[in-house]
Formats: structure tokens, sequence, C-alpha cells
């Protein structure tokens, strides 16, 4: 079984507005009022292709109950803590550009990490284990780490899919899976990549520091997936960007469908690229028509110490 978990889940506000004036008062030419949050994006995706997963987190005020009544109207399994305050809103605004404003967390307590923490210590041998997305601020830095060290312990595998200091931390607890974009590699380690060589470089110190497959997203550019012995590269397909909110976790739900249909690891990788495209190139979330339509086109390259397959 598949479990996520979003610390911070947020209702994103998606609105374009085609003509945009900064200072100005500007009127949408399309608006979307979604649940959101990276953990909630994945089961999405997953549900939307047969798979069904359990989520975790945390909700607070209306906010919060609007997520949770959406989410089991789409026949989700939710089993959020409550907090108290409100669940933050992320506006997610399309012009000419994509800009992001995401909103405040509410505080989330000790006690409400330890009510979490007995639910994933239910968790079986063989589980899959997202964790995804920013932590509320009241949570300590090694949250992830720690979370992911239990589940490593019972033979759980662990995704996590953030950034800064909760991703670094992460690293020592041997996680299966991180995806980091480009820009959260570079900042993971202070340094720019230049090129494809300075990225593989990047990633093998993540896989030095513990993580078990660095899967390494670069929007239109070829995505990496880099393990102890492996170099995989892969072609990304080319199409108009309608939406690129939540493609990063649409390949990480992809990864995990390749990984469920029993694929070995390049072709989850595959798969990754796929839905993560056929995210982008919609204004909703992949699905299972489009994503077949790009999966055909992705080429991946596969370089074993020193060999090119
Ligand atoms: N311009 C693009 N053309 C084709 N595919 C794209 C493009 N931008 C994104 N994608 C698809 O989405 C995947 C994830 O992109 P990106 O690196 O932007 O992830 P991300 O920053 O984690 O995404 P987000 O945080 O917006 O969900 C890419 O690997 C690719 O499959
Ligand atoms: O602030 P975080 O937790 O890093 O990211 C939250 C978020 O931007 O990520 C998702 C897209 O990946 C959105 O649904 C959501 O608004």
């Amino acid at each position: 079984m598949i479990y996520t978990v979003t610390l911070n889940p947020s209702i994103d506000y998606l609105v374009t507005v085609d003509d945009f004036h900064f200072g100005a008062t500007n009127r949408a030419d399309e608006q979307h009022i979604v649940p959101g949050g990276k953990g909630i994006n994945v089961s999405k995706v997953l549900a939307s292709f047969g798979l069904s997963s359990r989520l975790f987190g945390f909700t607070a005020g209306f906010t919060g109950d609007f997520i949770e009544s959406e989410l089991k109207v789409q026949g989700l399994q939710t089993d959020f803590i409550r907090v108290n305050g409100t669940t933050r809103i992320n506006v997610k605004l399309k012009t000419d550009t994509e800009t992001e404003i995401n909103g405040r967390s509410p505080v989330v307590e000790e006690k409400h990490l330890q009510q979490l923490a007995g639910q994933i210590a239910s968790l079986s041998e063989g589980d899959t284990l997202v964790l995804s997305g920013s932590l509320p601020k009241s949570l300590p830095a090694d949250t992830y780490r720690k979370l992911t060290e239990e589940a490593f312990r019972n033979g759980i595998r662990t995704v996590v899919d953030t950034s800064g200091a909760p991703l670094r931390e992460s690293l020592q607890a041997a996680p299966f899976l991180i995806k980091p974009n480009i820009a959260e590699l570079e900042a993971l380690y202070g340094e720019k990549a230049e090129n494809e060589q300075d990225v593989i470089r990047l990633a093998e110190k993540a896989v030095e520091e513990g993580a078990e497959h660095v899967l390494v997203s670069r929007g239109g550019y070829p995505a990496l997936l880099v393990t102890k012995d492996n170099v995989y590269t892969a072609s990304v397909p080319t199409g108009e960007v309608r939406n690129s909110v939540g493609a990063g976790d649409s390949m990480v739900a992809g990864f995990l469908y390749g990984l469920e249909q029993q694929h070995d690891i390049k072709k989850a990788f595959q798969y990754s690229i796929a839905f993560g495209s056929a995210t982008a190139f919609s204004l909703k979330f992949a699905e299972k028509e489009s994503m077949e339509k790009l999966l055909p086109a992705i080429h991946i390259t596969h370089e074993k110490k020193g060999e090119v397959t």
C-alpha cells in the first residue's frame, strides 16, 4: 500500500490572467480552486491511474474542511490530523509566466507529530511512504529524517520530495528515492550545475550521503536518475506547457506507478517523465491517454560505471 504524507497541505487557487498588469486591478480569465500540497497531488494522480493510497497530514479550519470534503468526493482515503488555525491558500498565477505565492502554514504541535508517527508505525513491511512538500514552520528540520528512519527500520520504502534542510537531513536516513528539481539540488550543495556532468556530480553526492535513487527534474531539459552504480538520462517530450503545478508530484506518482506495475527502475523512470510531461501539457493532472501517447517518445540512456547502453 502507498501512503502519502502532506504535512503542509493547501488550497491551490490557480488563476489565469491573460493580460496581467502589476499594480492594477486584474480580472481572472480562468480559475480553479483545488486541494493541493505535494503528497495530496501524488495521491490524486495515482488514483486517476487506478492506484489507491492513503493520505496522512495535518489540516485546519474551513480550508482544511474543504480539502477533506473534496478529496472524499474524489474517492480518496484521507486520515488527516486536525490542528488549530487555518490550512494555507497558495496562489498560482498564470500570466505569460508562472508566479506562485504559497501561504503560511498553521502551527503543528509536537503532540500532533506524535499522532502522525503513531499512524506511520501501523504501516507494514513492503509499504511505500511518500513524504512530500515543505514542513509547517513549527516543525523541526529533522522531521522527515526521523519519519524515514522509523520507516526504514520497519522495511518501508520512503520517497522524500522536499528541499533545503529537511531534504539534507533526510539523506542520512537512506530514503529509497528523492526528487529534487535542479534548483533544489543546486541549493542543497550551494553550487550551480553548468552542465549535465555537474548535475550528475551533485546527484552522486546525494547518493553518497544516503539516497538510493536521486531523480533530478529539469523542466523541459533531460531528467536524470542517479544511483550508486548507474546514471540514467531521459529525454523530455516537447510540447506546450499549460500548467506546471504538480508536474514534479506527477513524476513521483509515475515512478511509483511503474514500480507497482512490476517494471524495472529504467521503465519506472520513463513513466515518471511521461506522467510529469502529461501534467505539464494539460490544465489538469496527467491522464492515462495523454501519458500513454508521450511514453514511447521518451528515450533513456543508461550509463553503468563507464559503459553506455
Ligand atoms: N517545458 C517542459 N516541457 C516538457 N516537459 C516539462 C516541461 N516542464 C516540466 N515538464 C515535465 O515535468 C517534469 C517536472 O518538471 P520540473 O523540473 O519543473 O519539476 P518541479 O519543479 O518539481 O515541478 P513542480 O514543483 O512545479 O511540480 C519534467 O521532468 C517534465 O517531465
Ligand atoms: O510549499 P510547498 O509545500 O513546497 O509546495 C506546495 C505546492 O506548491 O506544491 C504543489 C505542487 O507541487 C502545490 O499543489 C502546492 O501549492
